[in-house]
């Protein structure tokens, strides 16, 4: 091992929607020396590749970790996207800035998180924004995140003809997702200026903020595990060996990435780190609980003269199934041009895709080894109960009947993937169970909650349980995976603690 020459106060792994945040935050206070190590590379405030800054390419290969995942029953392998750069998945999204729902923090609080309410993060969720539109009492008009609405002038004729159908099929127009309703249809919120996607390394990691004596920024530097000393947190190691000295670690490396970092370091099921030959240092579930939406695009081609396919986000119908406990919204249908995902075919097209938004089947995510190079074991578990499995059914017949209304279906030029849409309950289901896609929002291997919980893995504030010094703050750490996308719940996260431990 060689040794760092940087002692830091806090050292924060990962520079993604989270750990960008906490580097900005945690380095206003001159006299603490933060470091950030990203496994990617950092362009700086100026130097992002079009294909990270173009708002209308989703997902970008050579910055992904080219990690895959077991699906579901039918659907064995399929690609799980994490952006690989500074600035991390919120440099490579779809840029819809949509928050998760009062309803979604309800259940945080349901079990044993009490001062996540609503209530608790609106603070949070309006200074991080600044978006001319809306109501002052859910609106920021002057934090870092640039928010936009989008208007109807702005869509495609698509998009509007989706609008359109949903509200002939009885949902009610909602012109603000981020305000008091979200119970209807409408056109995204997107952190989006100009046709330039902000990632949190743009917003967050500015010129100024990198000019900062207290700050050191590296790409390219793959951690490998913490070191400890007595069960407290003194450092990292990385994947060549180099060691990084702290008084205090943040894991902010993605729901992946900072479940594997904590299993390499001892810190997960004993028994199953054991088998790999790690000593257990802390016995919690880390990587037990991972939870995702279920995501079935159903993609068709447009019809000659309406091939408009920008913007490609797009417009939301938000609702919910006979299934649903009262007050969720466990339904997306989502209308999106998917100009260039690498997993969509390419041409004028349109995705009505379905996601299932309060799944109640978790995954796990396990170490395949104890290198830090190999990609962790992900199995999402997608649709693994009958409850999902119906309730994600209703969802694609909800997609399908708006394709068929009249108000869209002019638009659309016949169903390109998958091949069909049957009828038949069952044979619906095979379809959806074997069509499914990544919506990108994974959380809840290291979930907050109280010490005595059987899931939690850190505390209120990120806190790993039983071990000092060691924090873990990014999308890993929320507790059930919201109703909504979760970008701006994960910067708020940070935000909040980033406040409450370090800045209050
Ligand atoms: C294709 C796609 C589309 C999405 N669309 C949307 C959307 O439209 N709206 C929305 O709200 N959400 C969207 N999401 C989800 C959202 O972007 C994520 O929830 C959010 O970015 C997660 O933030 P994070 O900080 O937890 O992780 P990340 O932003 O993924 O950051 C983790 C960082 O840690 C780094 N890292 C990992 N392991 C190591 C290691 N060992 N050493 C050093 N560094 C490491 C990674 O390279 C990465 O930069 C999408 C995600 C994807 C992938």
């Amino acid at each position: 091992m060689s040794h760092s020459v940087e002692p830091a106060d806090v050292l924060i792994v990962g520079g993604g929607s989270a750990g960008a945040v906490l580097a900005a935050r945690l380095s206003e206070n001159p006299a603490r020396r933060v470091v950030l190590l990203e496994a990617g590379p950092d362009y700086g405030p100026t130097q992002f590749p079009d294909a990270l800054l173009d708002a209308n390419r989703i997902a970008d290969l050579d910055h992904d970790w080219g990690y895959t995942s077991r699906g579901g029953r039918l659907s064995p392998s399929m690609v799980a996207l994490r952006g690989r750069v500074m600035g991390g998945s919120s440099a490579v999204n779809a840029g819809a800035a949509l928050r998760a729902r009062a309803r979604d923090f309800a259940r945080w609080a349901e079990n044993g998180l009490d001062d996540w309410s609503f209530a608790d993060v609106l603070p949070y969720f309006r200074a991080l924004e600044n978006t001319p539109t809306g109501e002052d009492e859910f609106h920021g008009r002057s934090g870092p995140m640039p928010v936009r609405q989008l208007t109807d002038s702005e869509l495609t004729p698509a998009h509007r003809g989706f609008i359109d159908a949903a509200v002939a099929l009885g949902h009610k127009r909602i012109t603000d997702f981020n305000g008091a309703e979200q119970d209807g249809v409408g056109a995204f919120a997107v952190n989006v200026l100009d046709g330039i996607r902000q990632n949190t390394a743009l917003v967050y990691l500015t010129a100024e903020v990198r000019a900062r004596p207290n700050l050191t920024l590296h790409g390219a530097v793959t951690v490998d595990r913490v070191l400890f000393r007595g069960g407290s947190a003194t450092g990292v190691v990385t994947a060549d060996g180099t060691v990084h000295n702290a008084d205090e670690v943040i894991l902010s490396a993605g729901t992946y990435g900072s479940a594997a970092i904590l299993l390499r370091s001892g810190v997960g099921p004993a028994g199953e780190l054991a088998s790999l030959g790690i000593e257990p240092l802390a016995d919690l579930p880390v990587g037990q609980h991972l939870q995702d939406h279920p995501f079935c695009p159903a993609v068709y081609a447009l019809a000659p003269g309406r091939g408009e396919m920008a913007p490609a986000l797009g417009a939301l119908l938000w609702t919910a199934s006979s299934e649903a406990a009262d007050g969720e919204l466990d339904l997306n249908v989502v209308a999106v041009h998917p100009n260039g995902a690498p997993f969509m075919p390419a041409g004028g097209v349109i995705a009505l895709s379905t996601a299932l938004v309060l799944p109640e089947a978790q995954g796990t995510v396990r170490l395949a080894s104890r290198d830090p190079l190999a990609q962790p074991l992900i199995d999402h578990n997608y649709l693994g109960t009958e409850r999902d499995r119906r309730r994600m059914l209703e969802g694609v017949r909800i997609a399908r009947d708006l394709a068929r209304d009249p108000a869209l279906a002019p638009s659309l030029a016949g169903l390109l993937m998958p091949r069909e849409l049957p009828d038949g309950a069952e044979e619906l289901t095979r379809v959806i169970e074997s069509s499914l896609s990544i919506y990108g929002h994974p959380s809840s291997t290291a979930p907050m909650g109280a010490a005595d919980s059987p899931q939690a893995v850190v505390d209120s504030r990120g806190a790993v349980h039983g071990i000092a010094a060691l924090r873990v703050v990014d999308a890993s750490i929320i507790p059930y995976v919201p109703s909504s996308v979760t970008n701006l719940t994960t910067i708020m996260i940070a935000e909040r603690i980033a406040h409450l431990v370090y800045n209050h």
